[in-house]
This record gives structure tokens, C-alpha cells and sequence, in this order.
């Protein structure tokens, strides 16, 4: 797999939050995004995974074998802010909803206690996810990620609200996932312990001097 961005601009209501961001990511490869609040890290994430148009430029999914392209929903597993988990049910019907919504183009995920365990919260499925607390919430959350398998990793902030054992275990996660050939776009305020990671620093407003057409 590899994700090329290419030219990308993007607009936020009447402001344009960025231009000209460019970047090519190769199986294993890891990018992470830095810069202040509102210096548009998310803002990129949403193009890059196909949930906001670019005001110009392209984002590219491509499989290794045969080059062919692929849709960013079928290619890349996508973590916001928010945990997009319902409060009302459990933990194993969230984690079953999206293992059958997002089902599995290629490489079939973990079941779900698996999935659960290596997130270390085994034996809570059977909790209602309004229960836990917000660092656990997270952490089901990420174990999204396990139960169906996306080659591309997009992360918003994905250690908030964590405490330092999490951060370490998504850490490790996510080094798994490079090691296995993945990829990884992240926008984080912390590090995130990874070597060999690309970085790229968004400058919001700061940045656009010229225009989206210059
Ligand atoms: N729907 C919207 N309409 C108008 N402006 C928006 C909208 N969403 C975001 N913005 C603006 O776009 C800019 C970039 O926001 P974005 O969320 O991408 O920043 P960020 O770098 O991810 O910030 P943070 O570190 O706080 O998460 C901000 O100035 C924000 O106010």
C-alpha cells in the first residue's frame, strides 16, 4: 500500500487552513503531524480520509499489488476525536457493529475479546460503553482498529485522555502495525514513541501567504 498526497488544499468556511501539503507514504512508513491548535491537523486528516473535499489536490490510496486505486473507507481505518461508539450498548455490540459495518476487503481483524485483551481490557465487553471511564473509552476505541483490518491508520489525537501505560500499549500497537507494513498518519500534541517517524508540522493561517493557486 502506499498513500501519496499531493498539492492538497483545503478550506474551513471562508478560510483556507492550508495549501500546497504534499507528502508520500510507503508501506511501514509513519507521518506525524504537529503544530498548535488549530494549525488544521485535523482538518488534513478528514481529506486525507476522504471526509472533507480538498479545495484542490489529490490523496491516493494505492495497492501495492497491481497499482490499483483504492477508496479511502476500503483502504484506511479512521480515529477522530470523538469515539463514535454508542453509549447504550455494549462494548462487544460496538465492537460487532463495526467488524460488520467495515467487514474486511482483504486480511480478516482480531475477534473481539482478542481485540479487547490487546487494548488490556479483557473482560469488560459486557459493559455498556457509557460506563467506562474516559481513558477506557479510548482504549475500545482504538481496539476498533483490530477488529477489521485497514493497511492505513489515520489517528487524531488517539492517546487523549489515556495514562502512561495506554500511551505505551497504543504505542506498541501501532509499531506493530508499521512492522507488519501499514501505515500511519497521526496528529498528536504528545509523542508517540515512535522511531523512525516523518513529521510534519502544520502552521494554519501562518502558512498561506499566496493563495490556493499560487
Ligand atoms: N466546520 C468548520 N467551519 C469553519 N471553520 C472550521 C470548521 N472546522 C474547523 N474550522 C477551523 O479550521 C481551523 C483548523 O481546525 P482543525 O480542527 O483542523 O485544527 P487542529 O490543528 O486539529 O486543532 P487541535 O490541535 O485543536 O485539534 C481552525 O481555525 C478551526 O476553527
Amino acid at each position: 500500500m502506499h498513500l501519496t498526497a499531493e498539492n492538497l488544499a483545503a478550506r474551513r468556511g471562508e478560510d483556507l487552513i492550508f495549501v500546497n501539503i504534499s507528502f508520500h507514504l510507503a508501506a511501514g512508513e509513519a507521518l506525524v503531524l504537529t503544530g498548535r491548535n488549530g494549525s488544521g491537523k485535523s482538518t488534513l486528516l478528514r481529506v486525507i480520509a476522504g471526509l472533507l473535499k480538498p479545495e484542490k489536490g489529490t490523496v491516493i490510496f494505492r495497492d501495492g499489488e497491481g497499482w490499483k486505486d483504492r477508496h479511502p473507507g476500503e483502504a484506511s481505518h479512521y480515529l477522530g476525536h470523538r469515539n463514535a461508539m454508542k453509549n447504550e450498548l455494549t462494548v462487544a455490540e460496538n465492537l460487532e457493529f463495526w467488524r460488520a459495518f467495515l467487514g474486511h476487503p482483504g486480511t480478516a481483524g482480531l475477534p473481539l475479546e482478542e481485540a479487547a485483551e490487546a487494548v488490556g481490557l479483557s473482560g469488560i465487553t459486557h459493559l455498556p460503553f457509557g460506563y467506562l471511564s474516559a481513558g477506557q473509552q479510548r482504549r475500545i476505541a482504538f481496539a476498533k482498529l483490530l477488529v477489521a483490518h485497514r493497511p492505513v491508520w489515520i489517528l487524531d489525537e488517539p492517546t487523549a485522555a489515556l495514562d502512561a501505560s495506554a500511551d505505551r500499549l497504543l504505542a506498541e500497537l501501532i509499531a506493530a502495525h508499521l512492522a507488519q507494513g501499514g501505515i500511519v498518519l497521526a496528529a498528536t500534541h504528545q509523542p508517540l514513541g515512535l522511531e523512525n517517524v516523518q513529521q510534519m508540522k502544520m502552521t494554519g493561517f501562518a502558512g498561506v501567504d499566496h493563495g490556493v493557486w499560487g
